[in-house]
């Protein structure tokens, strides 16, 4: 690991990109989005005071580089779990740079809030997030997923998109996959 302006980058971290734990804001986004992502009632069910939150420490993550050339992602990096993870656990949360402008080129883009007026507020780690921004998704690699992104807001109200175990336990070693929805690999399907 090496620290970096008081932040500690994960081993394999690339140095092409800037790390963080927490939220960049573009500024496409307004002051008063901005209070409504910090500021909500707390989640009851998935808050970060739950027994199975895991901290902005991201200690049940390691940062890969895909060596298999089955692997879909080969020569990519991917995400894996460094310990057993349990069935639902809070892993690690999708931290990049909040943003209410198109990124329509960005593969690290994900939707974190869609407001009444239609506006859509999105997290895009091309640039600038964390260990999160390097989960590939099942499809070719396994089956099914053995995580999911859901939003969530932590004890102090800011929202947060998680990343959450499925409903069986992760084993060390494993490589934690999420499915990035039918309409993600259709968008670039249709670009090509
Ligand atoms: C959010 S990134 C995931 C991390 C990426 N592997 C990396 O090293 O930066 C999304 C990109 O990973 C690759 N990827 C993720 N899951 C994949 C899959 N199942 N099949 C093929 N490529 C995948 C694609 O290149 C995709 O654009």
């Amino acid at each position: 690991m090496k620290a970096h302006k008081n932040v500690v980058e994960p081993s394999h971290w690339p140095k092409y990109l800037r790390y963080t734990q927490s939220y960049i804001y573009h500024s496409s986004v307004s002051l008063e989005v901005k209070k409504t992502i910090n500021e909500g009632p707390k989640s009851p069910q998935r808050s970060s005071s739950s027994q199975n939150h895991n901290s902005q420490k991201n200690n049940h993550v390691v940062i890969r580089h895909i060596t298999e050339p089955s692997h879909p992602a080969y020569n990519q990096f991917g995400l894996f779990a460094s310990k057993k993870i349990p069935a639902k656990a809070h892993i690690l949360d999708y931290i990049g740079e909040i943003h209410a402008d198109e990124r329509l080129t960005s593969d690290y883009d994900l939707s974190l809030l869609r407001l009444k007026n239609g506006e859509s507020i999105g997290i895009d780690a091309s640039t600038t997030g964390n260990e999160a921004r390097f989960i590939n998704d099942y499809r070719g690699i396994k089956l099914k997923p053995n995580a999911a992104f859901i939003d969530y807001r932590t004890d102090s109200g800011e929202l947060k998109m998680g990343i959450w175990a499925a409903n069986e336990d992760i084993k060390k070693g494993d490589e934690l996959l999420v499915s990035y929805g039918k309409a993600w690999w259709k968008a670039r399907t249709e670009l090509q």
